[in-house]
């Protein structure tokens, strides 16, 4: 079985308040674009977890595919798996990555083993694995809050317009970005915000990270309002960064505004 774990971006991020097991409440819209891995999982005769494409830090036993597969594992009686991902979705870069690489690889065992296991007991193995990882077993826009993992509708889409994506390559740590906020609660109620016209995000809508990695890394306020030079209704940074978007009507030219950085655009769904 072939699957392609997408990333997403972060519309809006308010930080409300650090909780006593050391994690933040968040308010967020996640919301899918197409930037992709590939993920196959064959049957095989012994467990075997293979990557290619883009480094991925850390030894293989911690990959997150292998941490879902033994998750599984561990309480229903699959068979050994061969399981090779080609890694094209920047690490440490606010796209939820490797949280989409763990949903992917349950829901792909789920389907391929039979094993019957519901949308909420997905979302319950995926929140085991991190904060972000539940979102991407519905893997549609959600409000998400409390650590991330919790989710309510929202009538929010996007659809046919048009997402690019620049990865200036800073690998920032999400623990790392976290320490650096103090948390707060905003003044006016994220899902509110996000029923006004698209035009009026700017300068409301906002993630609460950038306040504290601008400053430090001063390319990624550069890249946002080149986001908007170019015409951007919306630019912001995606989740704790380094990746910043813009959302436009139609596709633009951006070579020769990104230096090296890493640009992906595509259609919005
Ligand atoms: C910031 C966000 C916003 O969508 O996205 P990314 O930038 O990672 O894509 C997420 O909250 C990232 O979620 P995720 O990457 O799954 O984080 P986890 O692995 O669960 O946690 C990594 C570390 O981040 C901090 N953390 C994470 C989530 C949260 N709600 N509060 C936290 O304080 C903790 O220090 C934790 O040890
Ligand atoms: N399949 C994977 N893809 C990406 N990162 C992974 C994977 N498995 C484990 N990791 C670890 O997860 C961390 C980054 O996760 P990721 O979700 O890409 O971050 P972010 O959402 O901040 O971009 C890295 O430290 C990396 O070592």
């Amino acid at each position: 079985m072939v699957l392609f774990p997408n990333a997403k971006i972060n519309i809006g991020l308010n930080i409300l308040e650090k909780r006593s097991d050391g994690f933040h409440n968040l308010a967020s819209c996640f919301y899918p674009v197409g930037w992709a891995d590939a993920l196959e999982i064959l049957p095989a005769q012994q467990v075997m977890f293979e990557a290619s494409g883009l480094p991925i830090p850390g030894a293989e036993g911690t990959n997150l595919c292998l941490r879902a597969y033994h998750l599984l594992a561990e309480e229903y009686d699959l068979p050994p798996v061969h399981i090779h991902l080609l890694k094209a979705v920047p690490i440490g870069a606010g796209l939820g990555g490797g949280s989409a690489d763990a949903a992917f690889t349950i829901r792909a065992l789920n389907q391929q083993f039979s094993l019957n296991l519901s949308t909420g007991q997905q979302q319950d193995y995926a929140r085991t694995l991190g904060s972000d990882c539940a979102f991407f077993i519905e893997n549609k826009p959600m409000y998400c809050f409390g650590k991330g993992d919790q989710f309510e509708e929202i009538a929010l889409r996007l659809t046919g317009k048009w997402v690019v994506l620049v990865n200036p390559g800073l690998h920032i740590s999400t623990a790392e970005a976290y320490a650096g906020i103090t948390p707060r609660k905003p003044d006016t109620d994220l899902r509110k915000l996000l029923q006004q016209p698209l035009d009026q995000w700017k300068g409301q809508v906002v993630n609460d990270f950038e306040e504290s990695l601008f400053p430090k890394y001063p390319v990624l306020d550069e890249y946002k309002q080149k986001l908007y030079g170019l015409g951007a209704h919306y630019a912001s940074m995606s989740g704790s960064g380094s990746t910043l978007y813009g959302i436009f009507d139609e596709p633009i030219d951006t070579s020769n505004n990104f230096g090296n950085s890493t640009v992906w655009e595509g259609e919005l769904s």
